[in-house]
Parts: structure tokens; sequence; C-alpha cells
């Protein structure tokens, strides 16, 4: 920033809450300056080069040096590396390592090794051109690295990824069905998205008392789609996704990589979108999150309809939280439950819209058979002995057309029999 000063300092404070997510690395110190245009091979100006460079010097303990930028070709790592004498990391290398070190379960592990595929590519590749998509043809001509050595390099690295995709496709295949194991079930589901720490794990354990989840003040805190059950009000059973958290500037490659666990949100019948109002930047980070959700190239159907929910205006001044509920509907707090309400009747609302629900009043036999089919099947929300006949109950349940065409199948039969 000593030449332009377009990098905020929440910027800089994004790239310390990255660093401070891995345990063991701490900052010790930063300087702000401007990367050049048109990524020259030291991506700064001479000048900034040489004056960060004596900056690292100074600062006696420093072991890596990390530019928050988004992804270093090659030829830009090494030449960089090899000046300054130190590991330098980008973006992309920093959230790869926090996902490493995350990553709990089978489905984020493998996630990650594959995100970690065309970073190595562009190792090997960068020195002649620094693309990922670098065809094999025109690896020949890089220059002393010994072109055998990258070819057959290159090679293990794609029987690498082909082996991670094909184990990705098994439990891909293993969730599709699971997926449709719900479906069957047909509980609505809800996903929640938002940028990385702005309180998704928080709303659905506040929302579902789930004890499984554990919210962290880490960027990153969740990796892998997690689901929950929870009931809204006249008891409608739902489920709630758990997503990763968006950020902004990483690669779409990361994106991707984590495209099956996203997958989760086009099942979804709607979207509920978190947003932390408190941190300086949330404008620009629900712009990360709504272009993130567009390359998801979500149905228009849940894109349309998402819900957004301010989160922490227990931070926020009073006068800008009644602002904010002015304006965009749902300001609360999940820390302390304010507004939870309004946020749960608009999800319910919202479902029922999205699944086609209805709300049916019916008069049925007292003798449980059908009650214990609305209850398994359908939302049971109100039972009451019916007016005028002791013989029968006078019910309402909330199902789908195709659940009420399932009812009627069901007992229509018998009264035949
Ligand atoms: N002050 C305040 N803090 C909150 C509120 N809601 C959540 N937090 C805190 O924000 C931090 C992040 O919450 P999480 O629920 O883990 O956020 P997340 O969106 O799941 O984050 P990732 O999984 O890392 O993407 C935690 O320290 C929460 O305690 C709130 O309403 N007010
Ligand atoms: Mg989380």
């Amino acid at each position: 920033g000593k030449r332009k000063h377009n990098i905020a300092q929440h910027k800089l404070d994004e790239a310390i809450a990255l660093i401070d997510a891995l345990p063991g690395w701490n900052v010790a110190g930063t300087v702000r300056f401007s990367s050049s245009e048109g990524g020259s091979k030291h991506v700064f100006g001479k000048g900034a080069f040489e004056e960060i460079h004596r900056d690292i010097r100074r600062c006696q303990n420093t072991t890596a040096v990390f530019l928050t930028l988004d992804m270093l070709n090659g030829l830009q790592l090494s030449v960089i590396q090899k000046e300054w004498g130190l590991p330098v990391y980008d973006r992309y290398t920093i959230v790869l390592q926090i996902f490493k070190h995350r990553a709990q379960t089978m489905e984020a592990k493998l996630q990650v090794a594959l995100a970690e595929i065309p970073f190595y590519k562009s190792r090997l590749v960068g020195v002649h051109k620094g693309t990922l998509d670098q065809q094999r043809g025109s690896l020949g001509t890089i220059g002393g690295g010994g072109e055998k050595e990258i070819e057959v390099k290159h090679r293990s690295l794609q029987d690498k990824e082909l082996k991670l995709k094909k184990a990705l496709s098994k439990l891909k295949a293993q969730r599709k069905h699971l997926r449709e194991e719900r479906k069957k079930k047909d509980l609505p589901i809800v996903a929640v998205v938002g940028y990385t720490n702005a309180g998704k794990t928080s709303l659905i354990k506040a929302l579902t008392g789930s004890k499984s989840l554990e919210p962290q003040d880490q960027v990153f805190a969740t990796l892998d789609v997690t689901v929950h059950a929870g009931l809204l009000c006249n008891r409608m059973k739902v489920l709630f996704t758990d997503t990763v958290g968006f950020i902004s500037d990483v690669p779409t490659a990361l994106i991707e990589s984590f495209a099956s666990t996203l997958e989760d949100i086009r099942n979804a019948d709607t979207i509920v979108h978190i947003r932390d109002v408190s941190h300086p930047e949330t404008v620009e980070q629900k712009q990360v999150v709504m272009e993130t959700l567009r390359q998801l190239q979500l149905p228009p159907s849940l894109t349309q309809n998402v819900i957004e929910v301010c989160n922490k205006i227990d931070l926020l001044p009073q006068d800008e939280a009644e602002k904010l509920c002015d304006e965009d509907g749902f300001a609360v707090s999940v820390l302390n439950g304010d507004g939870l309400d309004d946020v749960v009747r608009r999800i319910h609302d919202q479902v029922i819209q999205a699944t086609g629900r209805t709300e049916r009043r019916m008069r049925i036999p007292m003798n449980g058979e059908h009650l214990n089919w609305l209850y398994k099947e359908a939302d049971v929300t109100d039972v009451q002995p019916a007016d005028g006949d002791s013989e029968k109950l006078q019910v309402c349940a909330l199902m789908t057309d195709a659940t009420y065409a399932k009812f009627k199948a069901a007992f229509k039969s018998k009264r035949k029999q």
C-alpha cells in the first residue's frame, strides 16, 4: 500500500486469519504492496520487490512468505523463492494447507489430494509457461529441467489424478444413494451457505440442537457437508446441510474439487445464505457467495428464492442493526437468538412453497392406522377429536400432492377388501 492504497486493512486481516488457522504458524510481520499489472515474473515492480526483500530480512524470524494473491505460476514462484531465499505461499497453497490440516473424512481427504494436483502440475510446466492446462506435447521445450523427468512426473500425476477421481466417484455414488434415500423419505432439504466464518454451523446448531456441530472462530472450520434433522414451526421435519465456507480469490480449481460437496446445494429445496454483517467486507463477501452460487449453475427456482440472513447484529451498534431490519428483513444474532423465529417462519413458508406441500385438513378413523401413516409420511401439525363424531379425528397435516395420493391409495384399497 505504500504505492497505491488499494489493499485494504481487512484484506490483510483475512490473510492473517488464514495463517492463524494453521497450527504452529504465526505472522511475524506484514507489509502492503500492490502487485504489478500483467503478471511479470517478479510479481511486483522492481522497487517494490527489493523493498519487500529488505523488509523480510529485517524481520529476523521469518521462515516463509505469504503473498495474498490468487495463484502464482511456476516461474514467479521459482524466481521469488530464489531471490528471497524463503518458501513462498499464495492464497491457493495456504488454503490447501488449511484444508489438508482440517480434512477428516475420507472424502474431504481425497478432495484435498485432488485439489493439490493442479498446483503440482503448474509447478512442473510453469517454468515453461505457467498455465495449468498445458498439453503434454508442449512439455518438451523446458530448458535444463530434464524433459524426461518432467514427463515422467507429469504422467505419474495424471495417474494419481485418475485414481483419486475414481475413488471420489465411488464415494459420490454412495452419497447419491444416500440422497435418494433422503428424497424417498421426502424430507425437505435446506442448504446453508455463506462466506467462511459467517455462522453457518452456529445457525444450524441453533435451529436443530445438533450436538455434533462445533462452531469455531476459524476459517474453514467446516470442510464436510453434514446433514442435520430439525423441526420447523408446525413440527415440519427438514434436513439442514452445512457446507464448506466460501472465500474470495480462491481459484475455481479448488472449488471444483469440492464440487461434489457443493452438489448437495443443488439438491436442496431452499438455500439460506448467512452473512456476517459485522464484517467490514460483508458486501464483498456477499458478492463472492453469489458468484460461487452462480458458478454452480443452480436452477433459478433455487437462486431466486435465497433467504438472506444477516448475522452477528450483536456486534453492530443498535441503530445500524435496526436499519438492517428495515432493509433486508432478517437481521439476527445466532449467538443470543435474536430474530431467529422470523427466519424459521420464512424457511418454513419457503420450503412449503418450494416442495409443493399444502396443509390438508382431514377426518380420519380413530383406530390409529391412518394417523400412524401420516406421522410417518407427512408432517402432522394438529390432531383434535372431530366435531360430532366420536369415532373420528380431525387432523391437519402438511404433505405434497404425491404423498396425498399415496395416502388415498393406501387406504382406499383397504376399504375395498
Ligand atoms: N458475535 C457473534 N458471533 C457469532 C454469531 N454467530 C456465530 N458467531 C461466531 O462466529 C464464529 C464462526 O461461526 P461458525 O458457525 O463456525 O461459522 P461457519 O460459517 O460455519 O464457518 P466455517 O465452517 O469456518 O466456514 C464462531 O466463533 C461463532 O461463535 C453471532 O450472532 N454473534
Ligand atoms: Mg462451519
